[in-house]
């Protein structure tokens, strides 16, 4: 297990562009030094149009959007890695830590607002990558009709107030990242799991759970798209949140998508989750004569006994791990279906009172790490899915199916899981993942044909064909 922590000065607009995931965390310092001051002020300025879409302009930004709202990041004034079994909780303490000693205005208040943290943890403890919050110097949110700008600083003599903060934010988005178009030399290529050992691993899957191991296992794989010329990440981002609009777009520090699920929401004492499983391809369903293309997908995937199998496995999964949180849960009784661009989903929207434990409800961070990783992701038994996982994917998941999200400082957040995404591993090497449920009976070229439906959302938005 390692850790590093990493104040940045941060002047307004000084800090070249954000590491890619890939790459090493930069060394570890001490603490920062000083006091960390801030301000938040409502903020009038942004635009109706497009509202938060208007500030995806660098291709380091960090955010969260979904239809037109969410956050946007901008520098960096700390930042926190680690890796293993204990990140949550290390990235947790170094937050809570950070907080003790700030010292903020916060004239709007509500969630979002004062510092918040961005982050992407590892799917598995066992992994590699380091997970992360990164605090931005410079925060933009947009929630309805309330929007507010936040700017953070170690610099004692800097003058806080909307002034100054604006004037920050103006520094960091007056530099425009170029766009680019797409190239006949892009090209996508197989990654560290090739189809057919994809699809040796979902008959490999599906054996176990015939033999009684396990009920279900969720099986992925990469492609690595290589590019031309230098990825256009803001965009990218820009692509994928006008199109996936009831998705949730994230880029956090080189990892990117546009994530259907929601593995845990907290405002004010309510936790939300929406949990996905049971998928159908809407490019291979065209032929469906006189019938709507809901009913369609209401028949195929609702009355699909294999597919509800898989989406109650999900749902359980979660609310057996979220329970001994809350007071109360609610959910649908029957799944709906949800539908995307690309694909139509079994979905379910879950939502509990959390119990105030000695006065204070668990933060969204924690939650995070309770319900991490669910079926939807991993499967059933979670240990002995995982373990099998390792055992027949043969590579690092790092971020991709881990929580990705924001905190802020009174523990209000939202953790999506990071899906339908990509780790900018270098500006011309971007690695993309996808898995699928296995259930008995799960058919290894149709799960390897729904991954190819899932790849579709970044493989359009980086410009590529199939
Ligand atoms: C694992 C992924 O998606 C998950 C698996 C699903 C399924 O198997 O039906 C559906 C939604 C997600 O919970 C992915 O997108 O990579």
């Amino acid at each position: 297990m390692t850790s590093a922590l990493s104040p940045s000065s941060g002047l307004p607009g000084t800090r070249p562009a954000a590491a890619a995931v890939g790459t090493a965390p930069e060394a570890a310092d001490p603490s920062p030094s000083g006091t960390l001051r801030g301000i938040t002020v409502e903020w009038p300025a942004v635009p109706d149009t497009q509202g938060l879409l208007e500030y995806l302009v660098r291709d380091d930004v960090l955010c969260w959007v979904r239809r037109e709202g969410g956050l946007a990041g901008f520098g960096e004034v700390a930042r926190f890695t680690a890796s293993g079994p204990d990140r949550f909780q290390q990235a947790a303490a170094w937050w809570r830590g950070l907080q003790s000693g700030a010292d903020i205005e916060n004239q709007v208040g509500g969630p979002g607002t004062g510092p918040v943290a961005f982050g992407s943890f590892a799917f598995s403890y066992t992994s590699a990558h380091q997970s992360r919050l990164v605090v931005p110097e410079v925060l933009v949110g947009l929630d309805g009709d309330r929007a507010w700008l936040t700017y953070l600083t170690y610099d004692g003599d800097a003058h806080l107030s909307a002034a100054t903060a604006e004037a920050a934010l103006a520094a960091w988005v007056e530099e425009i990242s170029v766009e680019r178009s797409p190239d006949p030399a892009d090209s996508l290529v197989p990654g560290q799991v090739s189809e057919q050992a994809y699809m040796d691993a979902v008959a490999a899957g599906v054996e176990r759970i015939q033999a009684g191991h396990l009920s279900k296992l969720v099986v992925a794989r990469d492609v690595v798209a290589n590019l031309s010329t230098p990825i256009a990440t803001a965009q990218v981002l820009r692509e994928l949140a006008a199109r996936y609009t009831d998705c949730w777009t994230y880029s956090v520090d080189g990892l990117i998508g546009s994530t259907p699920e929601m593995l845990i929401k907290v405002e004010n004492n309510v936790a939300r989750a929406r949990v996905l499983a049971g998928t159908l391809d809407r490019s291979r369903t065209q032929n469906h004569a006189g019938e709507s293309d809901t009913d369609y997908a209401q028949r195929v995937l609702a009355g699909s006994e294999k597919q509800r199998h898989e989406h109650q496995i999900a749902i359980d999964s979660l609310t057996r791990k979220l329970e001994p949180f809350t007071t109360a849960m609610t959910s649908h009784s029957e799944p709906f279906v949800l539908e995307l661009p690309n694909v139509w989903h079994l979905a379910s929207d879950v939502s509990a009172e959390l119990a105030q434990d000695g006065g204070q409800p668990p933060s969204s961070l924690e939650l995070a790490e309770a319900v991490h990783p669910t079926a939807a992701v991993c499967g059933t038994p979670t240990e002995v899915a995982g373990a099998l996982i390792r055992e027949l994917e043969q590579m690092d998941r790092g971020p991709y199916a881990g929580p990705v999200g924001w905190t802020d400082s009174v523990g209000n957040g939202e953790w999506g899981i990071a899906l339908r995404g990509a780790v900018v591993e270098s500006p011309q090497q971007v690695r993309l993942y996808a898995g699928c449920g296995v259930v008995d009976g799960s058919d290894p070229q149709a799960e390897l044909a729904e991954t190819w439906a899932k790849f579709r959302p970044m493989i359009e938005a980086l410009g590529l064909r199939r």
